[in-house]
């Protein structure tokens, strides 16, 4: 049934307004999962699975206000932070994916990188990351600007303190703990890279209940005209 201010579109597909006056779009599976997409930057902001648990987390200091992008979910950041087209999302009962297409319209070639910069439900202190051992690393801490080079000695990455480490050839398939009971396998196509951020003491407020596992593409990558890149990531509960 839909709620005030909601348009149905199919079932399952609800159109309302969102936090900030922003349109968003709730859909809801038949299996009991359910997933809320705000269109500013094609933002999904909850993936709740049939139990109810929400696998993904938003930043108590998020803005909805269509300047700045959403601190949470999965935004996507392509050429950079912002707004953009709504791509296609599919809702399974336990598992979320999303295609990212871009398409080259112009008539001379461009150049772009690209990430979906996923904000997961956590407990911090639980929570490991698999599958990047032997990735080449370019780690953050203790300098953004100029990132050490290194390689993933571990089966298991942990977040004892801050983190921000970008892994270069990263498989298509890592397994997230989030430390709250769920494992959650993270797959995708044509991501080539990975980025592990947890901001720890820098966002006392809310470090420990999320952790950015994301999917990137950290190499410039030039698209010729009429040309397009697509890239899919799912995440699954396991
Ligand atoms: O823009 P947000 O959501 O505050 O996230 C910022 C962080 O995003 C991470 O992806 C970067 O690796 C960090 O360096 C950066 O600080």
């Amino acid at each position: 049934m839909a709620s005030v201010g909601q348009k149905v579109y199919a079932p399952g597909v609800a159109v309302s307004e969102g936090n900030g006056g922003l349109q968003k779009i709730d859909l809801k599976s038949s299996h009991g999962s359910e997933a809320e997409i705000y269109l500013f930057g094609a933002c999904v902001t909850s993936f709740k699975v049939p139990n109810g648990k929400d696998l993904l987390f938003v930043r108590p200091d998020a803005v909805f206000n269509g300047q700045k992008p959403i601190s949470g979910g999965i935004p996507h950041c392509f050429p950079q932070f912002g707004p953009g087209p709504m791509q296609q999302v599919s809702l399974h009962s336990t598992s979320l994916s999303t295609t990212l297409e871009i398409i080259n319209t112009d008539v001379k070639p461009f150049s772009f990188n690209s990430a979906l910069h996923t904000y997961f439900s956590a407990s911090i202190a639980g929570v490991s990351v698999k599958g990047l051992k032997d990735c080449k690393t370019l780690n953050k801490d203790p300098d953004p600007k100029n990132p050490l080079e290194g390689k993933e000695e571990r089966e298991e990455v942990t977040f004892p303190g801050f983190v921000d480490c970008i892994y270069l050839g990263a498989p298509s398939e890592l397994i997230l703990d989030n430390g709250l009971g769920d494992k959650i396998a993270i797959t995708n196509s044509n991501w080539s890279d990975a980025v592990l951020w947890n901001p720890h003491l820098q966002m006392e407020a809310c470090y420990k209940d999320f952790v950015c596992v994301e999917n990137a593409k950290i190499e410039m990558a030039q698209l010729e005209p009429k040309q397009s890149w697509v890239a899919e990531q799912k995440i699954e509960l396991v």
